[in-house]
């Protein structure tokens, strides 16, 4: 399968390159030149199986050119070993046609596990092959760096930097980037916020000169090996709800539209999702973009589902590429007035966005309130942002099932939970001491330059 940037001015390239390569060198994302497709009866066959299984027959269009069926079996079980649920990722009803798919059973409590304990096996294994060593850079709003580091922390082929928002981060998910002492992980707190972070990651990627000095890679959902680990979870969730023979729709928590667009992909594929649903916090521009056509940035306003305090959607350019039926000059038009702190979604693109998806926000009052509720009707207890998806999912239950992505546990937030519920969620037994362990702190400056400098004088 050939890769091929969001913009249509990058090197196609096959997988492997395209996972080690992050963001394209004109600026865009990678895609898929195509979308393999599952026949019915290969949709009906993954009811039942391990997720493991289901994971290898879904990716294996995608990876087959860089690892035979063995390889990538391999590596997959590996990924998944140490997640703390047999099923990976459980379903677990609420009520009629209503139900949440919990995706925090990995080794760090949020659904950036499953994309990233796969990547971590992939990259090494490829690395080593390869014997080549890179310098992984991230951004992140909490989840996705705590994981990175976890997937990371003492291999070989890698130095990883993990750029989050001074203190806008919640304490758990800073703890688990900060303790972790392997010499080739670095939290780096920078001032701002997590679009900052994300755009000098941007930044460092385009300058080529540092880019090819320490052979840059991404583990963001730039990466699109990251996305379409996510693919997989909705395969065995639909599945088990009776498709292909049955519509299923799907709510999901979204900041940088990654694992919304991972069921955009699998709904490409032949996966019969009648509705996805983009579940924002206040930070809704996507919310009013896909019900106005208008994307326009603000300020981020920080909430007790920081998480997802995002204005610049990351993803949602890939999203715009398929609405746009691949015409990437009219991407790149779109992201050059982005620049200038938004643009307009051609009338035809705003229909077809609008074919695959609906959306909601939810006020910190409603997802409180979301919590509370939830804990008292059916006794689960959410993390924020899981609740904002069940908020914004209320007004799309009925008779096709609706399955709400549970992305992280309760316990990452226990501040915002407790003041929901009255209840501390306690961490998991093998976490317990994650308060008494040191941490590492380095503060920087939101600028490029000052980045760049502690990358070149830490990275091995
Ligand atoms: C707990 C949690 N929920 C939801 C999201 C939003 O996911 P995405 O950025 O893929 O839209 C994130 C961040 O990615 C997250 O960490
Ligand atoms: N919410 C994310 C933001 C980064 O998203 P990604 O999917 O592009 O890595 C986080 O927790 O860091």
């Amino acid at each position: 399968m050939r890769y091929i940037s969001t913009r249509g001015q990058a090197p196609v390239l096959g997988f492997e390159d395209t996972m080690l390569t992050g963001l394209a060198r004109d600026g865009g994302l990678y895609v898929p030149e195509a979308l393999p497709t599952l026949s019915k009866g290969d949709i009906a066959a993954l009811a039942g199986l391990p997720y493991e299984e289901v994971a290898v027959r879904v990716m294996a269009p995608f990876v087959a050119e860089a690892y035979d069926e063995t390889t990538f079996g391999d590596l997959v079980e590996k990924a998944y070993a140490g997640f703390g649920h047999d099923a990976r990722a459980p379903l677990v009803q609420l009520g009629a046609n209503h139900y949440l798919l919990e995706l925090f059973h990995g080794p760090t409590l949020a659904f950036k596990d499953f994309a990233m304990q796969l990547i971590g096996q992939m990259f090494q294994h490829t690395l080593a092959r390869r014997g080549e060593r890179v310098t992984i850079v991230g951004a992140t709003s909490g989840d996705t760096g705590s994981a990175a580091i976890e997937a990371f922390r003492g291999l070989e082929a890698v130095d990883v930097f993990i750029l989050y928002p001074h203190g806008r981060v919640s304490e758990v998910q800073r703890r688990q980037m900060t303790t972790p002492d392997e010499a080739n992980v670095h939290a780096l707190a920078i001032s701002g916020h997590f679009d900052d972070a994300q755009a000098r990651v941007k930044d460092m990627f385009n300058d080529f000169d540092f880019r090819d000095r320490v052979a840059l890679a991404g583990v963001n959902s730039i990466n699109f090996a990251r996305v379409l680990a996510q693919v997989v979870y909705y395969f065995t969730a639909a599945t088990a709800l009776g498709a292909p023979h049955r519509e299923v729709s799907f709510t999901v928590p979204t900041g940088n539209f990654g694992d919304i667009f991972a069921g955009h992909i699998a709904k490409r594929m032949g996966l019969p999702i009648n509705k996805l649903v983009v579940a924002t916090n206040q930070n809704d521009i996507l919310h009013r973009c896909l019900t106005t056509g208008e994307y326009r940035t603000g300020r981020v306003a920080p909430s007790i589902s920081p998480s997802m305090d995002i204005q610049v959607s990351s993803n949602f350019e890939r999203a715009l590429h398929l609405a746009y039926g691949g015409d990437g000059a009219a991407i790149a038009q779109l992201m050059e007035e982005l620049k200038s702190g938004g643009f307009t979604v051609s009338q035809g693109a705003l229909q077809a966005l609008q074919e695959v998806y609906a959306s909601g926000a939810a006020s910190e009052a409603e997802t409180s309130a979301a919590i509370t509720d939830m804990l008292s009707r059916t006794g689960e207890l959410l993390c924020p942002h899981t609740a904002v998806g069940t908020h914004v999912a209320e007004a799309y239950l009925g008779d096709t099932p609706m399955v709400i992505l549970a992305t992280a546990h309760p316990a990452k937030f226990p501040d915002a939970v407790e003041a929901a519920t009255g209840i501390r969620p306690p961490l998991p037994p093998r976490m317990a001491d994650l308060f008494d362990r040191p941490e590492r702190i380095t503060p920087v400056d939101n600028d490029l330059h000052a980045i760049e400098a502690i990358i070149e004088e830490r990275r091995a």
